[in-house]
């Protein structure tokens, strides 16, 4: 049974709209066509989102493009302001601090020091024209590491983790397979340590024997790390194969959530039994 202590982040209401919103739309979302408003064209995108992480689980997110999947991550991961909402990382601040409302200093500390992020584009986590080692220094130095031996030997040690072969580890990510471009993302998020990661569509693009590899090799190190995840795809199957629990995203509103295998065994709303369906 998962206790109220294991907590590691609380989200309540989380929204994001891109656009003011208009007398009609702002009192009455009944009147969105799906995620926007047909008058004003404001895009609700995430809508009232609230949620509970514990200490080591996959959380999963699914639904289909433009469901707000990537919107709600990226917001947690302040690489988007929230309109509207409440986060609290257990971690920090005694789990008393709103993190949407703190500071950008404030929110660079979140992100160095707690939080990890692994993108679909793997150009926006890495640079790709720097050597991988320094690519995870980077994120290192960002969180306070001064000793360049022991940054290197850290970077050594999650390049392990992430099966990248020593030969390779000077080279510029420009010049890896995209699967090893991921690992490489997946070891920088690491390199701190962080309590929690994002995932968001980490597999999208890749072949399905890569994709099975980087897949493994994420439910290795959160079993073996112990850290939380929350998981971002529109693949049920990889949701499937990793998440302890699910949260279905349609127009921007979590339409349904509980354990994975509950969610696939007996999907209640229709269009998580269309998803469901579709893996048969
Ligand atoms: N910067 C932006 N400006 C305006 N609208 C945006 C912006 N970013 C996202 N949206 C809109 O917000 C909605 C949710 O987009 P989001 O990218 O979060 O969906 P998604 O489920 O992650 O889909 P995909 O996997 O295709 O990216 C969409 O209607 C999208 O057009």
């Amino acid at each position: 049974m998962l206790d109220f202590e294991d907590k590691v982040l609380r989200v309540r209401n989380l929204s994001k709209q891109f656009g003011e919103g208009c007398e009609l739309c702002r009192h009455d979302k009944g009147v969105l066509e799906k995620n926007h408003c047909p008058h004003c064209k404001t895009i609700y995108a995430c809508r009232d989102i609230s949620f509970d992480l514990y200490k080591g689980e996959i959380l999963g997110v699914v639904g289909e493009s433009g469901s707000g999947k990537s919107t709600f991550v990226k917001c947690l991961y302040f690489d988007q302001d929230v309109t509207a909402g409440e986060a609290y990382v257990t971690d920090y601040k005694e789990g008393k601090a709103n993190m949407f409302d703190e500071t950008s200093q404030q929110k660079r500390y979140l992100r160095d020091y707690l939080l990890g992020m692994v993108y679909q584009n793997p150009y926006l986590g890495l640079k790709m024209d720097f050597t991988t080692i320094s690519n995870i220094a980077e994120k290192l130095i960002a969180a306070g590491g001064r000793n360049v031996v022991g940054m290197i030997e850290r970077a050594d040690e999650l390049l392990d983790v992430v099966s990248i072969e020593k030969f390779r580890r000077k080279d510029a990510p420009k010049s890896f397979s995209g699967g090893m471009q991921q690992r490489v993302q997946i070891a920088k998020a690491l390199s701190n340590n962080p309590p929690i990661l994002f995932l968001d569509e980490v597999t999208t693009g890749l072949d399905l024997s890569v994709q099975a590899a980087v897949l493994d090799m994420i439910k290795v190190i959160q079993r073996d790390l112990q850290i939380s995840m929350i998981v971002v795809s529109h693949d049920l199957g990889v949701i499937r194969m990793l998440a302890d629990r699910t949260m279905v995203m349609l127009d921007g509103v979590v339409i349904e959530e509980g354990l994975t295998d509950q969610i696939l065994e007996d999907p209640q709303h229709a269009y998580t039994q269309q998803l469901v369906h579709s893996l048969l």
